[in-house]
Parts: C-alpha cells; sequence; structure tokens
C-alpha cells in the first residue's frame, strides 16, 4: 500500500487564499485497477485559475493542477514503469492516474513529450499548458506582422514573458507591463523593447511614449487599468487576445474595468477571449517550435522553482501575489 497526500480546499477563498483554506489529506492509494498507473509526481504547476474557479466548485474539492509524474507501477502498457506522464491530478505527491482516455482533453494524461533534454518541468510551462496558450492565444488572435508593435500584460510570468518573446522572433516591436522595476529590467534583459512598471507609471502616458505610432496587438493577461489605457491606444484593425484578467481574480467578481468600447468601435477592433483547451489538439507544433527556440537561445523560459510538497500553497499565493518571474512551479 502507498500512502499518498493531497491538497482538500474546503473554503470558498476570500481575498488571496488562506492556509487554513486547505488542509493536507493523508490516505491510502488502493492496489491498481487495468488501465491505471501509480505516480511519484515531481513537478506541480501552480496557476491563476486556481484562484479564479474556487467560487465556481463545490466544497470540499480536491486542489486540481498539472503535474509532472513518474510511473511507479503499471497497468497501462502505453506507459511502462520508469516513463513519465502529464496530468491534471492536483497537488499530491502521489496519485493513481486513469489512463485509459489518454489524450482526449487537455485534462486528459498523456505521455511527456520528447523535450530533448530540457528540464522535464517545461512540460507544465513552456512547453506544455502555459507555452501554449502563448503561442496558439497570441499567434492565431493577435496574427502579429514584423514591424508591428504588441502589448503584453502580466508581461514577467509564465504566459507573458513567452509572449512578449514569441513577438520578438516574429519580428514586431514589444512592450511589457510588469509589477516591479526589477521584473521591467528582467524583460529588456530578455528582449522586450520596452517594460513599464504599472504599479509606479502614469499607465497610459508611459504607453504613449514608448508606442507613439500605436498599439497593433494586445496580448491580455491581467484586464483592468492596464488594458483600457492599451485599448484606447490601439490602431486601427487592432487584434486583442483576452487570455485572463488576473487583476480581478482576487478582489471583487467582475471587477475588470470599462472597455473602452467606442474606441472598439471606430478603430474597429478584434477582440478574441481564448481558451487554451481549443488548440491541444497541436501541442505538437509548440513542442517543435518551443524545443527548436529555447535550444537555439531564442525562447528563455524561466521557471520559478519552489522546492517541497508543504510549500506548494506558499508558491501559489506568492505567484498570486506577483513573486514569481515566469512559471511558477513546484518540485517535489
Ligand atoms: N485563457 C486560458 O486558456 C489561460 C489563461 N491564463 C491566464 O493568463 C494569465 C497569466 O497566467 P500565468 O502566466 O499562468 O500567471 P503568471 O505567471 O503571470 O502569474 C501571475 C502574475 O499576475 C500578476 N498579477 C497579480 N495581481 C495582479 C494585478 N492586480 N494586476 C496585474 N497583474 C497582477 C503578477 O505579476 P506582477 O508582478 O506583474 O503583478 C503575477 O506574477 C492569468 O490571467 C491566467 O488566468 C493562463 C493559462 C491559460
Ligand atoms: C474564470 C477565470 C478564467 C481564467 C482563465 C484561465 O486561467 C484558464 C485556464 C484554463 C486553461 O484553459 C486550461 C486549464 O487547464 C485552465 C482551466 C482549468 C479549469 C479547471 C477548473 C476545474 C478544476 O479545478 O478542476
Amino acid at each position: 500500500m502507498v500512502k499518498a497526500r493531497k491538497y482538500v480546499v474546503k473554503n470558498y477563498f476570500e481575498g488571496y487564499p488562506k492556509r487554513e483554506d486547505y488542509e493536507i489529506v493523508e490516505y491510502e492509494l488502493p492496489p491498481l485497477k487495468n488501465g491505471e498507473v501509480l505516480v511519484k509526481v515531481e513537478w506541480v504547476s501552480v496557476d491563476p485559475y486556481m484562484r479564479a474557479y474556487n467560487s465556481r466548485k463545490t466544497l470540499p474539492y480536491d486542489q486540481s493542477g498539472f503535474q509532472v509524474g513518474l510511473v511507479e507501477e503499471s497497468k497501462d502498457p502505453r506507459y511502462p514503469v520508469g516513463s513519465r506522464i502529464i496530468s491534471h491530478s492536483g497537488w499530491c505527491d502521489y496519485c493513481i492516474i486513469k489512463t485509459f482516455n489518454s489524450s482526449e482533453t487537455i485534462w486528459d494524461p498523456y505521455k511527456l513529450p520528447k523535450l530533448q533534454g530540457l528540464s522535464n518541468s517545461l512540460a507544465i510551462g513552456a512547453l506544455g499548458m502555459p507555452g501554449a496558450t502563448a503561442y496558439f492565444g497570441f499567434l492565431e488572435v493577435c496574427k502579429p506582422k514584423a514591424g508591428e508593435t504588441v502589448v503584453v500584460s502580466g508581461a514577467a510570468g509564465a504566459v507573458g514573458s513567452l509572449v512578449g518573446q514569441i513577438a520578438k522572433i516574429k519580428g514586431c516591436k514589444v512592450i511589457g507591463f510588469a509589477g516591479s522595476d526589477d521584473k521591467v529590467k528582467w524583460l529588456e534583459e530578455i528582449g522586450f523593447d520596452r517594460a513599464i512598471n504599472y504599479k509606479t507609471a502614469d499607465i497610459a502616458a508611459a504607453l504613449k511614449e514608448a508606442a507613439p505610432n500605436g498599439v497593433d496587438c494586445y496580448f491580455d493577461n491581467v484586464g483592468g487599468e492596464v488594458s483600457n489605457s492599451v485599448i484606447s491606444q490601439m490602431n486601427t484593425g487592432g487584434r486583442i487576445s483576452v487570455c485572463g484578467a488576473i487583476s480581478s481574480y482576487n478582489g471583487p467578481s467582475g471587477a475588470t474595468g470599462n472597455i473602452p468600447l467606442m474606441t472598439v468601435l471606430y478603430k474597429q477592433l478584434l477582440i478574441q477571449g481564448i481558451y487554451v483547451d481549443r488548440w491541444f489538439d497541436r501541442l505538437d507544433e509548440l513542442i517543435k517550435d518551443g524545443t527548436e527556440w529555447i535550444k537555439s537561445g531564442k525562447l528563455q523560459p524561466r521557471e520559478h522553482i519552489t522546492e517541497g510538497f508543504e510549500n506548494i500553497f506558499d508558491a501559489f499565493v506568492g505567484m498570486l501575489k506577483g513573486d514569481n518571474y515566469g512559471k511558477a512551479v513546484v518540485k517535489l
């Protein structure tokens, strides 16, 4: 019998999640059935949606989340002992994964893609769900052209830092918004033409100065005041990919600001909300381009690594508060 631990959410969050909103439950895993594998979890992801979806769930619930796991016992020949599996099995240290419905949706388990020697953690970051969000959500919706001006909010985070770098690969001018001067410095080091600290700058004035000819593409991770300012400065025919609205997740629900609809109208802007799920069947395209770009140094995926099962909660709240540069992951 294998003993496992998992995080169970007991409460609806008020403001930032609190440690007492979670309980760590220890339990014994049952024997494996056909079509199941026993997995030792190696990497766990902490993501903003875990905050945003809390109010929609029935309590109590097991905290979901992507993870990379090592197969220690197998009753599915497709996943032999010693192989690795990506699944949405949540914050736990051991688990049993049902493999029968592999790879039908983004929440089904799938084999760790071939990462050519890169860290397996990238499979839940730049070469996994957040990477696919950046790659498809930006390229398919914003359809950037070389020379265009691209703005990214949440630019120093997992998705945003990739979008900005992909935009540079595509020959665009890139401006990012992030929450500290040190993040601004890092973004400029990895190739952003300009980064702006949204907490201290006059957002509209700083953007006007950084993008005197207006904005063609906007990849929005945050909503709120930043988005209102950016949308107000879009050029005719501009494209906006609405990926997230984290400025509203920890506060009163729906507090995403006022979209300047008259600008949308007279600039004929395209605004599209995206859910990465819809591109999941094209993950191989991300893996191909992403590994190539990383290996050649064109894309530098940064990870903010916290160690230890007991520290997953702290990593989660730290990410919500902006501690992370790039993808926040936990190594068990
Ligand atoms: N649509 C989809 O399919 C998907 C959507 N998403 C969305 O993408 C966004 C980014 O996710 P992800 O890259 O994983 O997370 P990040 O790695 O960007 O981490 C969250 C970041 O949000 C920033 N932040 C926190 N509070 C605020 C605020 N009030 N205003 C502005 N920024 C804030 C912090 O950076 P800072 O220091 O700069 O404030 C923090 O680092 C989220 O909105 C998420 O929900 C993610 C994956 C899939
Ligand atoms: C309502 C807030 C929108 C948040 C946008 C966002 O971050 C979406 C992320 C999803 C992405 O499309 C793929 C995912 O895995 C993320 C959502 C996962 C939803 C599962 C929620 C239910 C659960 O906790 O089991």
